[in-house]
């Protein structure tokens, strides 16, 4: 099926792929009485990719961006089924590749390519240049001997390459001349579609560049349509049409380039692009935007996965707040959860957090509470007590807990899966941010 340039050619629905977690046969043994066998093994599952939706269009470059282990290359892999989704539709010119296995599936692979990151290890040290881009025009049975030649020098030269080096190994080029034999193989067997899978980031910055613009050209030359991933922004910038932005097995964000970069909508999105370094030797600091650590994949949050790292987290709607009580409580429950104070007494605690006031009503008795139990002059905590430190820290758990089943767990945040499109500020092209900051909009 020949499809046309701004065509739909991938559609990914609800695209899931889990993994059986190492640790999990042992991390939940279940003991129920009234079954047979009363006790059963649960595994736990790592939730690298997890109901995951966008199109693909013909011609087109979409980014794919996001912190290390958000699940990009598991998306990238589920997509080519080099790994077999745990759910989902993955759509290519109309064809569930999802369904498809064995003959119909191998066949499809001639157009679908992946290049890799790692242009040393993926370019088999003892075959030649030659042999190397020849190989899935073989293993295809594209063309005889010399017509295979033929195009392998044809390709060398169509990357950058000098056609006499056909015959050489591929320790004689450099990082930046080895992914170019990777682009050559890959594309020996005229596919649609390039998953490239962090291509340029082990090269040198300098090399970078040249590289993205060979892709370029080559997109134009052969009518390509890339999935390219990366960690780093910049190259996500050069080379993307439109860019999706993933955090913890979840696309939270998709816009045309231009609108993602000068209106990100996502706090996710956001805390990235503020997370690049300045080049201004004055404006350090930038980076640390994005507060604590990604959580486990096994375990994530529930509803939206950034809200526990998020500085927007939205007012649970239980209680009655004023927008500046919420923002005080909300810091208040990060700096305990993160313990980023020393302990003080009651009134300082209340000063320095709510300028003296408490919220008023329900909430403010559950801040006073949580007060309570970590300051330093509560009953029970004399300073230079044997056994302080675990009792502070219990306080700490305790405090954190109260905070966080009042507050954070009872948010939107917490309780709905967040989907929205948004209007563009630039351009007229699509813009969904998985957000609740959106849900007035509507
Ligand atoms: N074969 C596997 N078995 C179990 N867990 C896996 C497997 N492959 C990946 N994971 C886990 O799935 C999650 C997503 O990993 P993935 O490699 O897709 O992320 P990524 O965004 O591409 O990160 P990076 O840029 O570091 O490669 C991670 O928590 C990872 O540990």
């Amino acid at each position: 099926m020949d499809l046309e340039q701004g065509e739909t050619l991938l559609e990914v629905d609800g695209l899931t792929k889990y993994f059986q977690s190492d640790s999990g046969l042992f991390a939940s043994i279940n003991v129920e009485r009234d079954r047979f066998p009363p006790v059963s093994f649960g595994v736990d599952h790592v939730k690298a990719v997890d109901d995951v939706s966008f199109e693909i269009e013909m011609g087109e470059t979409l980014g794919l961006v996001g912190e290390s282990g958000c699940g990009k290359s598991t998306l990238g892999r589920t997509i080519l089924r080099l790994l077999d989704p745990t759910d989902g539709t993955i759509r290519f010119k109309g064809e569930d590749l999802a369904e498809m296995s064995g003959e119909e599936l191998r066949r499809k692979r001639s157009e679908i390519q992946m290049i890799f990151q790692d242009p040393q290890s993926s370019l088999d040290p003892r075959m030649k240049v030659g042999q190397i881009i020849e190989e899935p025009m073989r293993a295809h049975d594209m063309f005889d001997d010399e017509g295979r030649e033929a195009r392998a020098k044809e390709l060398l030269e169509k990357v950058g390459l000098d056609p006499h080096h056909y015959n050489r190994y591929p320790h004689a080029f450099s990082g930046g001349q080895r992914q170019r034999i990777n682009l050559a193989r890959a594309l020996s067997v005229d596919p649609d579609f390039v998953v490239c899978d962090e291509p340029v980031s082990a090269l040198d910055v300098s090399i970078q560049a040249q590289v993205l613009n060979t892709m370029e050209e080559l997109q134009e030359e052969f009518g390509l349509t890339y999935l390219f991933i990366a960690h780093d922004l910049s190259v996500i910038r050069h080379i993307s049409d439109r860019v999706a932005v993933m955090y913890l097995g979840h696309v939270v964000e998709v816009a045309d380039k231009t609108e993602l970069f000068e209106n990100p909508q996502h706090p996710y999105t956001k805390a990235l692009l503020e997370s690049i370094p300045v080049p201004d030797p004055r404006e350090n600091g930038a980076r640390g935007v994005l507060e604590g650590e990604v959580p486990s994949p096994i375990d994530p949050p529930s509803g939206c996965r950034f809200r526990t790292r998020c500085p927007r987290l939205i007012a649970p709607d239980a209680y009655d707040w004023t927008d500046e009580e919420w923002a005080q409580t909300r810091a208040f429950m990060r700096a305990v959860k993160r313990r980023t104070f020393e302990p003080m007494r009651a009134a300082e605690m209340e000063a320095e957090f709510f300028g003296g006031d408490l919220p008023r009503g329900e909430a403010g008795n559950v801040v006073a509470e949580a007060i309570d139990l970590l300051a330093t002059d509560r009953e029970g905590t004399g300073n230079g007590d044997d056994g302080v430190d675990a009792h502070e820290s219990t306080a700490w758990e305790t405090a954190t807990e109260r905070l966080l089943t009042a507050f954070a767990e009872r948010s939107i945040c917490a309780r709905e899966r967040p989907a929205y499109e948004v209007e563009s500020a630039y351009g007229d092209g699509e813009h969904f941010s998985a957000c609740h900051l959106h849900r007035d909009d509507r």
